[in-house]
């Protein structure tokens, strides 16, 4: 599947995974919408990729995910602007262990709420052309990280819902869509740092110098590796409920499961 003409949504675009995202896809062709809570780094984001890929290929909408309307309007808004949809990444992902139920709200409500618009814009079933959604878990889903236990679920939640969604989408739907999950080890991103505050962590901050042992112990990995596994997933069209893991020790690969049996 060749980027050129084709357009683009990436939550937590402006920063992080995201952005590296982005970039990819905007160097690959794809004109994009980087969808962000934050306004000074989703403008700041912007003109750089201005700069760096010309005027009109990428848009900034302001939008937090866990706004059903907001997010509803962000996918119409570059529907208008682009003409057409082919691609989301649902990536805006929080680590608060204090606030839990926001990290249930953004990691997990949003990411189906985005994968129910993505399809609502893609799939046949609503008359539209087909596509492919990333939706973006963690290692944290299979190692469960053991003072991120929230956390940890939401991404759980991520796969297993991508996983169902894929399965009824390819073969009983026939949307058009593949649904594909990515699962990177620690990445060097801002959310490494909220390992550092009562704030983020709640009472599990007492153990961050253990955290941090893990982080050295497992290697941190570049976002734009990231990037790379998510064009994979994009651009490779015999993948659909795939599972990817991106580790230091192993690189990008993919999680098999056993088949169903009774
Ligand atoms: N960094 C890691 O080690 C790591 C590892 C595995 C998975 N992940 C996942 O990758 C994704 C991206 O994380 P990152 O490391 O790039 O983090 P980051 O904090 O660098 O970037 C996250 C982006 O999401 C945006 N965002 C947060 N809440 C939002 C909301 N409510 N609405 C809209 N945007 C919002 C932020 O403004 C920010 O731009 C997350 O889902 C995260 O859980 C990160
Ligand atoms: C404040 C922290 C934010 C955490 C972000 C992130 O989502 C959490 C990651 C948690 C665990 C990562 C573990 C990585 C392990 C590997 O590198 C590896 O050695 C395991 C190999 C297993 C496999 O490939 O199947």
């Amino acid at each position: 599947m060749s980027l050129h003409g084709k357009v683009a949504l990436v939550t937590g675009g402006a920063q992080g995974i995201g952005r590296a995202g982005v970039e990819h896809l905007l160097e690959n062709g794809a004109k994009v919408a980087l969808v962000d809570l934050n306004q000074s780094v989703g403008e700041e984001c912007k003109s750089d990729l201005d700069g760096q890929f010309g005027e009109d290929n990428c848009i900034f909408i302001q939008c937090d995910v866990t706004d059903a309307r907001k997010l509803r309007d962000a996918f119409q808004n570059t529907v208008e602007k682009f003409g057409r949809l082919d691609i989301v990444i649902n990536n805006a992902g929080i680590n608060n262990e204090k606030n839990w139920e926001k990290t249930i709200e953004v990691n997990l409500t949003s990411v189906i709420q985005g994968t129910y618009l993505a399809l609502e814009h893609m799939s046949k079933e609503y008359g539209k052309e087909g596509g492919v959604i990333i939706n973006i878990s963690s290692m944290a889903a299979f190692l469960h990280s053991p003072h991120q236990p929230v956390y940890t679920a939401t991404k759980h939640g991520v796969i297993g819902f991508s996983r169902a969604i894929a399965q009824d989408a390819s073969e009983q739907g026939n949307y058009g869509v593949r649904i594909n999950t990515l699962c990177p080890a620690f990445v060097d991103t801002q959310l490494l740092r909220t390992v550092e505050h009562e704030e983020t962590m709640g009472k599990f901050v007492k153990y961050k110098d253990e955290f941090k042992q893990r982080m050295d112990k497992y290697g941190v990995l570049k976002p734009s590796l990231i990037a790379e596994g998510m064009l994979r997933m994009i651009t490779d069209e015999s993948l659909n409920g795939a599972v990817m893991k991106i580790t230091c020790s192993k690189g990008i690969h993919f999680h098999t499961y056993e088949p169903l049996s009774a």
